[in-house]
């Protein structure tokens, strides 16, 4: 099942990027999140201590256990495991960009809500004006970013 097997989701901010103020990292993530709880009958609860099911932490290059690498700035900017235990769900930002809220370098929130995708058991997209697309399209973040593409993706798993 490319799924997870609940709607109740724990996840928990393990570092900041310096980049932004904490809260707007709190906010970037937890609308990336809202994207999603939004279309689906899943409900995401942040936790401060213990193992969360999306543990979201800001690194570079080779990285704790993790099997994937980061490569600097710019080209890979995050990534996500599928749903499961242990690694599964969890979500890597690239610490060598530049994050940001609004204005130049990459918006936390679009990559945040991307990698999401890919936590709740999305693949990539061919749909150019899909947010599951594999490129970073700088939109309009207050623009709602899911396409009818996005959707029906993730409604075929948590219909
Ligand atoms: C092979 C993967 C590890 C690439 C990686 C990715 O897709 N992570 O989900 C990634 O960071 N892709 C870049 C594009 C690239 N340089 O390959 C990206 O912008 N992905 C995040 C993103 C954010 C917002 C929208 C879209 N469409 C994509
Ligand atoms: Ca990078
Ligand atoms: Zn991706």
């Amino acid at each position: 099942l490319p799924g997870w097997r609940k709607y109740n989701l724990t996840y928990r901010i393990i570092n900041y990027t310096p980049d932004m103020a904490r809260a707007a990292v709190d906010e970037a993530i937890q609308e990336g999140l809202e994207v999603w709880s939004k279309v689906t009958p899943l409900k995401f609860t942040k936790i401060s201590k213990g193992i969360a099911d999306i543990m979201i932490a800001f690194r570079t290059r080779v990285h704790g256990r993790c099997p994937r690498y980061f490569d600097g700035p710019l080209g890979v900017l995050g990534h996500a495991f599928p749903p499961g235990p242990g690694l599964g769900g969890d979500t890597h930002f690239d610490e060598d960009e530049n994050w940001t809220k609004d204005g130049a370098g990459f918006n936390l929130f679009l990559v945040a809500a991307h990698e999401f995708g890919h936590a709740l058991g999305l693949s990539h997209s061919n749909d150019q004006t899909a947010l599951m697309f594999p490129n970073y399209v700088s939109l309009d973040p207050r623009k709602y970013p899911l396409s009818q593409d996005d959707i029906s993706g993730i409604q075929s798993i948590y219909g």
